[in-house]
């Protein structure tokens, strides 16, 4: 009788437990497909299914990761919550011409999680960004956008919107639904190199706010170009040699101003479009030299710029010497340190050094004008 008195009590705990699991996979289930069908998105999912160039792929999972976490407001234990892109992988790559997929999931806005319980956050409000940097392309723009991106007040887009340059038609509610919601006294940021080269970029930003702040990492226009070329070069191994594009003639040694590799380090040309609609207190511009040399002075001039504590200092940054550029450190909370992707910081190829000084010699003249422009000497020589 007591036998099969406790029988029945463990066959029936048996059978609890099973209806308690039964029920836990109905409520995951439930919420995937909540979330797959696109009720945890603001804004429709097919709009996300778009093109961007340069983003890495590696660095969506980050950002979902990363998007997952609460903003350190939210949380009692701010410090530990602080490195929202604690699960960093060290290396990332780039996958470029993907649509940032954490776009298209809940992850910049709906999420977060707290001891590890995805909980719903509806918290802040998505906004306009006050701040963006515009340009340059391969200045240096995804490692100050990374190390902004430890500020507790910066909430910013991981991937490139491009929205003032390719997607301008889908309106500006498309665009203020990609952005991370902020709390009072949050800056929101997003980074799209590409504006500062964009005739139609400046108007169009005014139209949103004209009070918006502006940031463009500049780098000597003559490694910029080969970076550039760099790029295109591991997209394309069949391209022609930097030479044979840089220069209309050998002979002659005329440049191609055609060549966007060329063309986008004419900052002077570029500065004038967007001074015609802004002042040049709204702009920032920061050295890609040293944002490489000394990514905390850097900072700092960008963290005063932006009306932000000095919070991101030297204390965040190390020099890795088998990648050559400062990283961050073991944020807390991680167990390990982040260094930006293969792609960032990559072997240039070997260019004739008569066609660099011919390069040189070319931009001196718009890299004077350019310093005049913005009251900055660059030195580049
Ligand atoms: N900390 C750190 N780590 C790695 N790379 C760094 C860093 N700081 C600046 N840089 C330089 O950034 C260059 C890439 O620039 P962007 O991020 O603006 O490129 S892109 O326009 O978004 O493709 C990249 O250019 P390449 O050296 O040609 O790869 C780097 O020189």
């Amino acid at each position: 009788m007591g036998c099969s008195g406790c029988r029945v009590r463990f066959n029936f705990g048996k059978v609890l437990s099973k209806v308690s699991v039964f029920f836990t996979m109905v409520l995951i289930f439930t919420y995937f497909f909540y979330c797959l069908t696109g009720f945890c998105d603001s804004a429709p999912r097919t709009l996300y299914r778009q093109q961007v160039s340069d983003y890495d792929a590696l660095d969506d999972h980050r950002r979902v990761l990363d998007e997952l976490r609460p903003s350190p407001r939210l949380l009692p234990d701010a410090q530990s919550q602080r490195n929202r892109s604690g699960s960093a992988d060290a290396e990332q790559v780039d996958t470029p011409g993907q649509f940032p997929q954490h776009m298209s999931e809940s992850a910049n806005e709906e999420s977060a999680q707290s001891n590890g319980i995805p909980v719903s956050n509806t918290f802040g409000t998505k906004r306009f960004p006050q701040a963006i940097i515009i340009g340059v392309k391969k200045g240096g723009t995804r490692a100050l956008l990374e190390f902004l991106r430890i500020h507790p007040d910066v909430r910013a887009v991981g991937a490139e919107p491009h929205f003032f340059d390719r997607f301008y038609d889908k309106g500006l509610e498309w665009y203020r639904n990609l952005m991370p919601r902020t709390l009072d006294g949050q800056i929101t940021m997003e980074k799209t190199p590409s504006y500062f080269v964009t005739k139609e970029a400046p108007s169009r930003v005014c139209t949103m706010n004209c009070q918006t702040k502006l940031i463009v990492v500049v780098r000597d226009p003559v490694t910029r170009a080969v970076s550039d070329y760099t790029q295109t070069l591991s997209k394309n191994p069949g391209l022609p040699s930097f030479q044979s594009l840089a220069l209309k003639n050998s002979t002659t040694g005329l440049i191609d101003t055609t060549w966007s590799a060329v063309r986008i380090g004419l900052y002077a040309k570029h500065l004038e479009n967007w001074l015609q609609h802004f002042p040049l207190s709204h702009f920032l511009f920061v050295s890609g030299e040293r944002l490489v040399s000394d990514p905390a002075g850097e900072m700092g001039r960008v963290q005063d710029f932006l009306g932000l504590k000095r919070v991101v200092s030297d204390k965040h940054f190390y020099f890795n010497q088998t990648k050559g550029f400062p990283c961050l450190k073991k944020p807390e909370g991680s167990s390990r340190p982040r260094c930006l992707g293969k792609s960032k910081g990559r072997p240039h190829p070997q260019i004739p050094s008569e066609v660099l000084q011919r390069l040189r010699d070319f931009y001196r003249p718009f890299n004077h004008r350019f310093y005049q422009m913005s009251g900055q000497d660059f030195g580049w020589e």
